[in-house]
């Protein structure tokens, strides 16, 4: 997993093909090494043997395969709870979301992206997607918050979409009034 690309590289400016079911064996065992990456990333051990970067999601584009494929795993505050969300999602697509914005208080950066971006990545607050998992199965959630923004920053990957092109550049942390900052 060392073999994140990084920007500059053209796959991360592509848009990336719909997968078909059922997956090929090859297709299921990067599900399973994208979402171990992720908990690999995020153990402090693992992390610094392997020089890691914590990650809370990825997109299969991220490791040069333009593929619809996107893991995320958020893990909860609490030390040893249950991740607030961890899941692989196939062919993911937003139906609808919320007229209201939101923002990471400090910004957004990228396991592609070697460098501080300043600025506010405005986002919907809340989203309602569809997606399959692994096994085909079709699946409709809504999120929002923290989960809502990270699944947006990896959809946005498989579209070819970096978090800095959200960033207004004249004024980075401009907001316009009801957008909600979270921190
Ligand atoms: O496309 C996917 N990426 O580029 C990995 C990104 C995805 C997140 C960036 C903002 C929303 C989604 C990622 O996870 N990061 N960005 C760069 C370094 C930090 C790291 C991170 O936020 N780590 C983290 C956060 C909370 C708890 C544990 N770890
Ligand atoms: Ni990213």
């Amino acid at each position: 997993m060392d073999t994140i690309i990084r920007e500059g590289n053209p796959t991360l400016r592509e848009i990336a093909e719909e997968v078909r079911f059922p997956l090929s064996n090859e297709e299921q065992i990067l599900c399973k090494e994208m979402i171990e990456f992720l908990k690999n990333s995020q153990d402090p051990e693992l992390a610094e043997k392997y020089n890691l970067r914590g990650g809370v999601g990825l997109a299969a584009p991220q490791l040069d395969i333009k593929k619809r494929i996107i893991a995320v795993h958020i893990p909860s505050d609490e030390q040893n709870a249950e991740p607030i969300l961890s899941s692989i999602m196939i062919n993911p697509k937003i139906i609808s979301h919320s007229v209201q914005s939101s923002c990471l208080a400090e910004g957004e950066g990228c396991l592609s992206v070697d460098r501080e971006v300043p600025g506010y990545v405005v986002r919907h607050s809340r989203i309602t997607l569809t997606y399959f998992d692994p096994e085909g199965t079709s699946h409709k959630i809504r999120l929002k918050n923290y989960p809502a923004i990270v699944v947006q920053h990896e959809i946005d990957h498989i579209n070819g979409i970096m978090f800095y092109d959200h960033i207004n550049s004249q004024e980075p942390f401009k907001v316009e009034n009801d957008v909600t900052v979270i921190s």
